[in-house]
Formats: C-alpha cells, structure tokens, sequence
C-alpha cells in the first residue's frame, strides 16, 4: 500500500524503468506517456505552446453565446448484475453519478484509464449497454428527455458513434453497401450512394474503396471509413470511443483534426480517451474519471502554468506528471470496481485528506465555476 503523507515522488526521467508505480491501470499507464518521452517530444503533440495556447478553446469560448446545449446527462448510474458463489447476486457499480455536458460546436473529452466506464457511457448515450447492465439517471438531447425510444431514433443519424475498430464494420459486406445501408428502393439508393462518394471523397477516399472488403482497408483507410460512417446522416453529436491508441504521430494528427473539423462544423464532440495529449489537443473541456466517478470538469486551457486552476488532486497529479512538468509521479493505483471505499475514492492516495474524506463520497460540486468532487476543493492546496 501506499504512504499518504509521503505519496509523492518525484521520479523524473526514471519514469518508465519503474514497474511498482507504472503497474496499476492508470491513466498516465495508459497513455503510454511515461513509457516514451521520446515520443511525446518527437509528436511534438505536447509542449507548453499546445496547451497555454489551445486555439480551439479559445474560438470555441469567443462562440460560446451562440453554442447550444446538445447533451445533457446528469447522475447516472451503470452497474451489473453479477451472481457469485451460489445463488447470491452481487450489483457492481461501474460508474457513478455522472454528470456533464456538450453544447454545439464543443469537444468534450472524458479521460479515463482502461476498465473505469467510457465505452459503457458512450453505449448508455447509444442505447446499447448490455442486457444485464442496469442504468440510472437522466439524459436529455436538444432539450428532450433522452430515453431509450428517442436513442434508437437518434442512433446512426443525429447521434453516430466512431467506434475504436475496423472491428465494427461486417467483415462480410462491402465498405459502401454497409454505409448506404440495406434498402430495396433503386432511386433511395442511387441518392445514398452518391452522397456516400461525396463523404469518402472528402475523407480522401477514392472510389476503388467502394468495393473492398473491411480486411482489405490499410489502417489508415479504415480510420477514414469509420469516420465517414459516423458522418454520413451530418449528426450533431459524434462520440468518439479511443480513436487514437496504436496510431502513429501522424495519424493521431489526423484524427484529432477530423474532430476540430467537426467542432467547427457546429458538432458536439465527445471524446473517450485515456489519452491526455489527445484530450489536451483537441478538447475545450475535460472531463477528469477516477474509479468510475467524475471527480473534476475543467477546461482544456486551465492545464497550464503550475497547474493552479486545476482543484481536484489527481487532476493537479495528472498535470505534475506530464513530461514538461517532470513527471513527478504518484504512488498507488485506482480502486477497482467492487473495491470501491465508502469515502472519496482518492482518498488512499490524497496529500491533504480530512476526517470526513475517509467515510463520507463528496458530491460534485461547482466551486469557483468549475465541478469538482473533493472535500476540500473550495481551499487552496500548497503544492
Ligand atoms: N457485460 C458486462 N458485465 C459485467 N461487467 C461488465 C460488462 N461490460 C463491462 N463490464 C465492466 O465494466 C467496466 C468498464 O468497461 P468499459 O468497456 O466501459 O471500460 P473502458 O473505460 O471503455 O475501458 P477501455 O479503456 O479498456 O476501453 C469493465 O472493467 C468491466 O469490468
Ligand atoms: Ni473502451
């Protein structure tokens, strides 16, 4: 376990050869940020320029009147049902309470390790969480009460998903056949086939791409399709599910600038990473996930300076750690699912815990504009 008073360490440049601090399913472990500084530095994809001066939320602030709210979700809920020994029945508590929210022409990105609940969230949007997942809360989509009736109505035409594989396509099917989609009117068709050229064409997809196979695409071309797919009914929301893990510098690049593409476009944007270059690059917004709860929504721009806008620990400890910050690293890993303690969920591994932190879960609270679950998120931390 881990020592509170002493759980920070400063371990820079020793990051990657440390497996006790690196093996737990952290974001930073994820993200393979502190596995490579060569890479971060090569991508070019962080420095202090990308984030001090983060362009898009910058015009995206200077728009903000004319943006509407497009999702809504507040306190929602997903656990399982899961049967143990015998007949006994266990509800595991995958996410918690979670809250937040996308306007249009906005990019929200929700960072988060592996296991802790993004693709279950982006599956609650879509409707299409498991039979034995159980989901409590409420979400709204233009103002309208999203409920599992509007989701399937939605789905694919105003809300489309970028799903994280090739995997998703029918192995079996045409690119274009399964964009168009299955329809027996001749004319319907020729419509659907002609404004699915004009998508692939400005995704740089030549025609010869019509008639592959999804094996056949190089991983480039499938990133494409996948993205063309998403927009072929113009949606106004796109979620994003962990476009950019495994991709090349390049390639990152170009995925993250199809998602300003569609920002600009006047899209709500939801991106689901445990990438926090990615999120950094793109996002107007992040939202911070630990152990399955929000525990800060901040602004892109405010990872910036000594980190001083940024309230939550983690946060602060997210920012410490990356590469132009000198990785200091912190000791101890999430709280999985099922081992989740009865007070805040960081309080194992926060510098400055009160008595009420071990036994009572703080709420989400808005604190100087910003959400943030933390005790005592309305005080100043020495750093
Ligand atoms: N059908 C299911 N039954 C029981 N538990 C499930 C089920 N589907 C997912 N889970 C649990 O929910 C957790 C969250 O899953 P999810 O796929 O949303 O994680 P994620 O954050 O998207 O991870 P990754 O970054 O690896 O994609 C998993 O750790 C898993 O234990
Ligand atoms: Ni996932």
């Amino acid at each position: 376990m881990l020592d509170i008073k002493n759980g920070t360490i400063d371990k820079s440049n020793e990051a990657s050869d440390d497996k006790e601090i690196l093996s737990d399913t952290d974001i930073l472990n994820d993200a393979d940020i502190l596995s490579d500084t060569d890479m971060l530095n090569d991508a070019g994809i962080l420095n202090d320029a990308d984030i001090s001066n983060n362009n898009i939320s910058n015009d995206m602030n200077e728009n903000s009147e004319k943006s509407e709210e497009l999702l809504s979700v507040s306190n929602i809920s997903i656990s399982f049902l899961q049967y143990t020994r015998g007949l006994r029945q266990n509800l595991l508590k995958v996410i918690s309470d979670l809250t937040l929210d996308i306007s249009t022409g906005e990019i929200v990105a929700i960072l988060g390790s592996s296991g802790s609940g993004k693709s279950l969230l982006a599956h609650a949007i879509l409707g299409i969480l498991p039979k034995n997942a159980t989901l409590t809360g409420e979400m709204s989509f233009k103002g309208e009460k999203l409920d599992q009736n509007l989701k399937e109505k939605v789905r694919g035409s105003e809300i489309a998903l970028i799903p994280q594989s090739v995997n998703y396509l029918d192995p079996l099917m045409k690119v274009s056949d399964q964009v168009i989609g299955e329809t027996v009117d001749e004319e319907d068709k020729k419509t659907k086939k002609i404004h699915q050229r004009k998508v692939f064409e400005e995704y740089g997809l030549g025609e010869e791409v019509d008639d592959l196979y999804p094996f056949q695409l190089s991983g480039g071309m499938a990133r494409r399709v996948l993205v063309s797919t998403a927009l072929i009914q113009n949606p106004d929301l796109v979620i994003a599910d962990e476009p950019t893990p495994g991709l090349d510098d390049k390639a990152i690049e170009e995925t993250l600038n199809y998602l300003k593409q569609m920002a600009n476009d006047g899209k709500g944007v939801l991106l689901i990473t445990h990438d926090i270059n990615a999120a950094l690059n793109v996002a107007d917004k992040i939202v911070i996930f630990y152990s399955g709860y929000v525990i800060e929504i901040v602004n892109a721009k405010d990872f910036s300076g000594n980190g001083e806008n940024l309230v939550h620990p983690y946060t602060r400890a997210l920012y410490k750690a990356l590469p132009q910050n000198g990785f200091h690293l912190y000791e101890g890993h999430q709280p999985i699912h099922g081992e989740i303690p009865e007070g805040c969920v960081y309080y194992d591994r926060c510098d400055h815990p009160t008595d009420c932190c071990k036994t009572l879960n703080p709420e989400l609270q808005d604190i100087q504009g910003k959400k943030v679950r933390c005790h005592r998120g309305h005080r100043k931390y020495s750093r």
